[in-house]
This record gives structure tokens, C-alpha cells and sequence, in this order.
């Protein structure tokens, strides 16, 4: 049985749904030492943002298939090198939206209406209504930053209380801005604008320290600004000096450059800034949604299943795989089978998609034709999400041509392989949109449906050699399931594709080849 370790506080009900397929071991609090020491029995991982995911983990997690993250971000988990061990990294991009997207309002109506110093001058005994005179939000300016799932929530209901809305989000278009009753605008003018910034931004190059002494140097006086998106996103220093110095008017924070937040100036600061400890996802509804969808993916992954988030297969979700499911067990056989003809080190794939399938995705196919290539190199240890990342470590290059002309199937995948020891292609269709067949074999026109062992034969189309051949194979107890044989020419050059039922004994390969009228031959196990 697999063995699933659960090292953040997870809802139950995720735990019941991996309870179903694996041993799950609850163990939080863990130390990186101690995370290191015993992942190496785990096939899989499940965390939320307190566990660092780190490279020395996830090379000690020799049996991780999957780490599974109940939240949205991402950033606690190394997903590069979590992606060059082919291990699958998901997430929850939408459990806990609403969470974040509420907490983010009740921050900027606490910071505006002084909530939480209220509430503890009152609880000390004391009747101050003069300190905390607030500031309405209706028909002030929001500026949003990062127009995603939580942003887009965020503006819809502030809209709903009367707020203007101004957003920047690069990659959004005017028109579903527009739909969200957002007006896009740069960065600056929305710094220049906004009563109220508000970030919905993951944190990347580009927006570490977006909110620095300079941006700070841009805002009104009255600005309040609002992080329920990542720490590290706003230097917290020049914050607190910004609103120690009266150059903005407040903040509310949730989240911090280091968690938990260790001494920092900003916890010095008045009313004017509200701190939590990262809370954003913090509902029973959003912990309860954010288990159960992490959980079925690691499920789903453990039982062979796609998973619906991963966010290291790019282009690679469940929804294009199952339509590409055929085509791309097509393309992992053609990879495979190509890569053994080939033989040696391969520094070439070119990736060709006919008739058809010349108007499909091809990352897809390419992906599993790369998977299936690398497999005689790395067996099990090549999968979807490490495929191309192999297979640029090891200087293949790729090409993708497509051929919408080609019409001898209605859409074939054809793979020509160039490595240290030459050239071979093969050309393979599906049979009643499920049946794999191999076409052509090194420019050969062939109909078999590959098997478990073959071998196959280039030859002189000449009396007599099908007859030799086989009586070698008798001669070696092998026994012929099928046989087909490919030429363009009468008495030109043949290929012969053979199934076997088993693997060939050593030795009789050379054979083989000795016999006369065959110029090479090749056993392949796919
Ligand atoms: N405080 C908490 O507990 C929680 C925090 N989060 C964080 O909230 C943030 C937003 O999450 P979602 O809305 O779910 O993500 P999302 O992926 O739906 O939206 C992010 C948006 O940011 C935009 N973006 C990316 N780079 C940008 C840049 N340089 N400038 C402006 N916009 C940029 C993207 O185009 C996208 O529209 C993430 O950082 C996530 O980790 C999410 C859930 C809970
Ligand atoms: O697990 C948590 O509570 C943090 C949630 C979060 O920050 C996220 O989903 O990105």
C-alpha cells in the first residue's frame, strides 16, 4: 500500500479520501532534519504553506510521486527540482478563493474603521470614540493589482459597496477587465490614483519588492494598502517608515517575507497597520474545499490517474489529456520504438503530426513521444512531468513539423529519430480511434499493430527469406505470432516486422543477421 505523510494541520475529510488507497501518516510541526530523514518512505506528500519543500528534501523523498500543496501558492515548494525527479507538484487554485478574497475586504473595512484597536481599547476598559474616527470606503478608488480569482472577488464586491475600480494585470485583456468593472491602467497611475491598493499577485522576480520606497514615494498621503497575497511582495521596512513618516496612510497585512513574522518594526506601528498571521485561507469551508481537492489528486495520482492541477505538466491537464489519451499512447509507443531502432545516444526528435492531427496540440504528443524515447534510458524513472526537462539535459533537440496533406490515415504521428549510430523514423495511425497500428517503418509502408516483442528485419525482397528466417527462429524455440512484410519495389530493398512471443535469446540477433539478403535487424520490447 502507498504511504501518504501529512506534514501542515490538513482537514479530515482529505485524509479520509487518501485513507482510502494508502497509509497516511499525520506529522506536523517536523523539523527540515527530520522532514529529510524519513520522507524516503513516502510516495506522497501533502502540505500547506508551512512545510518548505526544499531541494534536500525532495532528493531524500527517493518514492515521491506527487507533493500535493491544499492551497493556492506554491512558492514552499522547489517545484523545479521537484519536476527534474518527475514528481508531480498540484495545488488548490480555487478551494480557498473566497477565503482570501473576504479576508482581504475585512481588512480594508478593519484598517478603515480602526476595528481591531477598538476592540482592544474597549476590552481594557476604556470608552474612546475620538481616536477612532474612520474613513468611508464608498466611492473611493481601489486600485487592484493582479486581476486573478481572488483580485476579480475582491473588485466584483467592492463595486457592489460603491468603490471605483482601477486594476493593472498584464497579462488580463481590456475586456475582462471591463466585464469585472475594472479600469485598466500602468502600474504608476494606479499607484498615483488608488485610495486603497490592494495585490492579488504571486510573488516572482518581477514582483518582489513592488512596493518599495519609490512606489511608496507615488500614493497620496490617504492610501491604504492591503496584502493578502504573498510576503516579500512589499519591503516591509520602507512600509513602516512610509507610515511611520505619514507618507501613506496604513496597511493591512497578512502575509510576511519571513513566517511568522520575527521582530519587525512594522508590529511597533498604531493604528494605522493590522497584522494577521497569514488567515487569508483560514475558513472551515475553504480548509475543508482546499483537502479534499488536493487529496483526490493524490489519490488520483496513486492510482495511475491523471491529476486535474498539477502545475508542473504545463499544457498537460486532465481534461487534454483524455481527449489526447489515444494519440498520446500513439506517440509513447512510436517514441519508444523509434528510440531502440535508432539505438546509441539520440540527438535528434523530429515530431511530425499528419493529417489531422496536424491542427492539434502537439506539446501533448511531443511530451509523451519524448517520454517514450527516454524510457529504454530511464525506464519508470521518465514520466510526463519530467520528459521534456530529460530530454533537454541530454542535448536532444526537437523539431515539430506538421503536414495537414498527409491523408493515408486520418491523422497519423510520424517520428524520425538521429542519433551516434544513424537515422530511423516510424509513421503510426489509430486503428477505430483506439487501436495503435505501425504505418511505415524507415520510409516502408507496413499495417501492424505493434506487441510486446518484435523484431524487424531490413532486407533483399528476394525468394527464400522469410523461409530462413523462420526456420532460425524454430531452430531457437521463437515462436512467430505475426509477420508483415513493407517494400516499395518488387526485388528492392524489404522491411519485415515480426511479432514474437518472446524475447529474442541472446546471440541469435547476430544471427540474423549473417543470413544472407538481410543487411540489419533489430529487436525491440515495447
Ligand atoms: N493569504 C492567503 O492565505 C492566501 C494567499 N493567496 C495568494 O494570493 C495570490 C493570488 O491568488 P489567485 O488570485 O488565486 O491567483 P491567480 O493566478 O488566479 O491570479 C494571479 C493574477 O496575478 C496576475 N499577475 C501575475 N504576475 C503579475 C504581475 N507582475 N503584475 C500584475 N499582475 C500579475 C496574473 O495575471 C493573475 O491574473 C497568490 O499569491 C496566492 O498565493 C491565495 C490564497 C490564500
Ligand atoms: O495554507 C494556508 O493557509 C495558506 C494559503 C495560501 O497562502 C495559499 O493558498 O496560497
Amino acid at each position: 500500500m502507498s504511504k501518504v505523510l501529512v506534514s501542515d494541520p490538513i482537514d479530515q475529510a482529505g485524509i479520509d479520501i487518501l485513507s482510502q488507497v494508502a497509509t497516511v501518516d499525520v506529522k506536523t510541526g517536523l523539523k527540515p532534519a527530520e522532514l529529510v530523514a524519513i520522507i524516503g518512505e513516502y510516495d506522497a506528500l501533502m502540505i500547506r504553506s508551512g512545510t518548505r519543500v526544499t531541494e534536500e528534501i525532495i532528493e531524500a523523498g527517493t518514492q515521491l510521486k506527487i507533493i500535493g500543496r491544499a492551497g493556492v501558492g506554491v512558492d514552499n515548494v522547489d517545484v523545479p527540482t521537484a519536476t527534474r525527479k518527475g514528481i508531480v507538484v498540484v495545488n488548490s487554485p480555487e478551494g480557498n478563493t473566497i477565503a482570501a478574497a473576504e479576508h482581504t475586504l475585512a481588512m480594508m473595512l478593519s484598517l478603515s474603521r480602526h476595528i481591531p484597536d477598538a476592540n482592544t481599547s474597549l476590552k481594557k476598559g476604556e470608552w474612546d470614540r475620538k481616536t477612532f474616527v474612520g474613513a468611508e470606503i464608498y466611492k473611493k478608488t481601489l486600485g487592484v493589482v493582479g486581476l486573478g480569482k481572488i483580485g476579480s472577488h475582491v473588485a466584483h464586491v467592492a463595486k457592489a459597496m460603491g468603490m471605483k475600480l482601477l486594476a493593472y494585470d498584464p497579462f488580463i485583456s481590456t475586456e475582462r477587465a471591463e466585464q469585472i468593472g475594472c479600469h485598466l491602467v500602468d502600474l504608476d497611475l494606479l499607484f498615483q490614483q488608488a485610495d486603497y491598493i490592494t495585490l492579488h499577485i504571486p510573488k516572482t522576480p518581477e514582483t518582489t519588492n513592488l512596493i518599495n520606497a519609490k512606489t511608496l514615494g507615488k500614493m497620496k498621503p490617504t492610501t491604504r494598502i492591503i496584502n493578502c497575497a504573498r510576503g516579500g511582495i512589499i519591503d516591509e521596512l520602507a512600509l513602516a517608515d512610509a507610515i511611520k513618516n505619514g507618507k501613506i496612510a496604513g496597511a493591512a497585512l497578512d502575509v510576511f517575507q519571513s513566517e511568522p513574522l520575527g521582530d519587525s518594526p512594522l508590529r511597533s506601528l498604531g493604528k494605522e497597520i493590522i497584522l494577521t498571521p497569514h488567515l487569508g485561507a483560514s475558513t472551515t469551508e475553504a480548509q475543508v474545499n482546499v483537502s479534499i481537492d488536493v487529496a483526490e489528486q493524490i489519490r488520483d495520482v496513486l492510482l495511475g490517474l491523471p491529476a486535474r492541477s498539477a502545475v508542473n505538466i504545463p499544457g498537460l491537464g486532465p481534461d487534454i489529456i483524455e481527449e489526447l489519451k489515444p494519440y498520446m499512447q500513439l506517440a509513447e509507443t512510436l517514441g519508444n520504438l523509434v528510440g531502440q531502432l535508432a539505438g546509441g545516444r539520440i540527438e535528434t526528435l523530429n515530431v511530425k503530426l499528419q493529417g489531422d492531427l496536424a491542427t492539434n496540440k502537439s506539446q501533448p504528443l511531443v511530451v509523451a513521444a519524448l517520454k517514450g524515447l527516454l524510457y529504454q534510458a530511464l525506464r519508470e524513472r521518465v514520466n510526463y512531468v519530467n520528459a521534456t526537462i530529460e530530454a533537454k539535459e541530454r542535448g536532444i533537440r526537437v523539431i515539430e513539423t506538421r503536414d495537414a496533406s498527409a491523408r493515408d490515415y486520418a491523422g497519423s504521428l510520424h517520428l524520425e529519430a538521429t542519433g551516434t549510430l544513424g537515422t530511423h523514423s516510424v509513421t503510426g495511425a489509430l486503428l477505430g480511434e483506439k487501436e495503435i497500428h505501425l504505418t511505415d517503418v524507415d520510409g516502408f509502408p507496413i499495417n501492424v499493430p505493434p506487441s510486446k516483442y518484435m523484431l524487424f528485419t531490413l532486407h533483399r525482397d528476394m525468394p527464400g527469406i522469410i523461409g530462413k528466417l523462420g526456420s532460425l527462429l524454430g531452430s531457437f524455440n521463437v515462436n512467430i505470432a505475426s509477420m508483415q512484410v513493407g517494400r516499395k519495389i518488387v526485388r528492392g530493398d524489404a522491411v519485415m516486422a515480426l511479432s514474437i512471443d518472446d524475447p529474442l535469446p541472446d546471440g541469435i540477433l547476430e544471427e540474423i543477421k549473417q543470413v544472407s539478403g538481410i543487411r540489419d535487424a533489430y529487436t525491440v520490447t515495447l
